[in-house]
C-alpha cells in the first residue's frame, strides 16, 4: 500500500468519529465488551497500544466486535507492525517514525499513521507520501497553537493531535483547519474498565463522539 493511499484510507476512517480511543488493554477478557462499550457510544477506530503483553490478544477479541475498526498503537519496529496484522489490526501508529516501519507498513499493507512533533518530521513524511499524520505528544509540544501554526506551511498536512487531549480541551483542536480527529486515552479510564462499568464509558465515548469537527 502506498504512504498515499494508506493517508486517504486512514482520513476516512478518522472522520468515522471525532475521537480515536488511545487503549492500554491489561485484560484482553474484557477488551470485547469494551469495545462494544465505545462502539456503542459511537466511537468506531480503536487504537490499542502495543505496551501491555496482552495487546494482540485484546485486539483479536476486538476485531470481533461488530462496527469496531481496530489498529495497534505503539507500533515501534517491524515486528510490531507484522505482529498487529496478525491479530487483526487494520492500521497502525506510532508515537514517531523510522523508515524500516514505513518500509515494512507499506510492504504488507497496512496502513500507519505515523507521529511527527516538528515541521521537519513532518515535511520528511510528507515526501515520502504521508499527508495525514499524527501530531505527538501534542499538548507537551504546543498543544493547538503549535499545531495551528503547521497550517500556514503546511496546509497540505492533516493531523490526529494525540498526547493531552481531554474534552476540555478536544476543541481547541477539533476547531483548527488542519484537524481531522484527535487521539485521547480518557474515553476509557483504567478505574471503569477493571470495574467493568461499561456504561459509564459508553457515556464518555458519546461525549467524545458529539465532539464538533470543523
Ligand atoms: O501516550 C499517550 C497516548 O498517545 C494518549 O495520550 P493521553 O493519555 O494523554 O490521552
Ligand atoms: C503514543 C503513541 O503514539 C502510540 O502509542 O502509538
Amino acid at each position: 500500500m502506498t504512504p498515499q493511499i494508506a493517508s486517504e484510507r486512514l482520513i476516512a476512517v478518522a472522520r468515522k468519529a471525532p475521537i480515536i480511543p488511545v487503549l492500554v488493554v491489561s485484560d484482553a477478557g474484557r477488551a470485547a465488551d469494551l469495545a462494544q462499550a465505545l462502539v456503542a457510544g459511537g466511537l468506531y477506530a480503536l487504537e490499542v497500544t502495543l505496551r501491555t503483553p496482552q495487546a494482540l490478544d485484546a485486539m483479536r477479541a476486538m476485531s470481533e466486535v461488530p462496527g469496531a475498526i481496530v489498529g495497534a498503537g505503539t507500533v515501534l519496529t517491524p515486528d510490531d507492525a507484522r505482529r498487529a496484522q496478525d491479530a487483526g489490526a487494520t492500521f497502525a501508529v506510532s508515537p514517531g517514525s523510522t523508515d524500516k516501519v514505513l518500509d515494512v507498513c507499506e510492504a504488507i499493507d497496512l496502513a500507519m499513521l505515523p507521529g511527527a512533533a516538528t515541521a521537519t518530521e513532518a515535511l520528511y513524511l510528507l515526501e515520502r507520501g504521508y499527508s495525514f499524520q499524527k501530531f505527538f505528544p501534542a499538548e507537551a509540544i504546543g498543544g493547538a497553537p503549535a499545531l495551528k501554526s503547521l497550517a500556514g506551511p503546511l496546509p497540505q498536512i492533516t493531523f490526529c493531535p494525540t498526547g493531552g487531549v481531554s474534552l476540555a480541551n478536544a476543541n481547541s483542536y477539533l476547531s483548527l483547519p488542519n484537524t481531522v480527529c484527535a487521539g485521547g486515552s480518557w474515553v476509557a479510564p483504567a478505574d471503569l474498565v477493571a470495574k467493568g462499568d461499561w456504561d459509564g464509558i459508553t457515556k464518555l465515548a458519546a461525549e467524545a463522539a458529539a465532539l464538533e469537527v470543523s
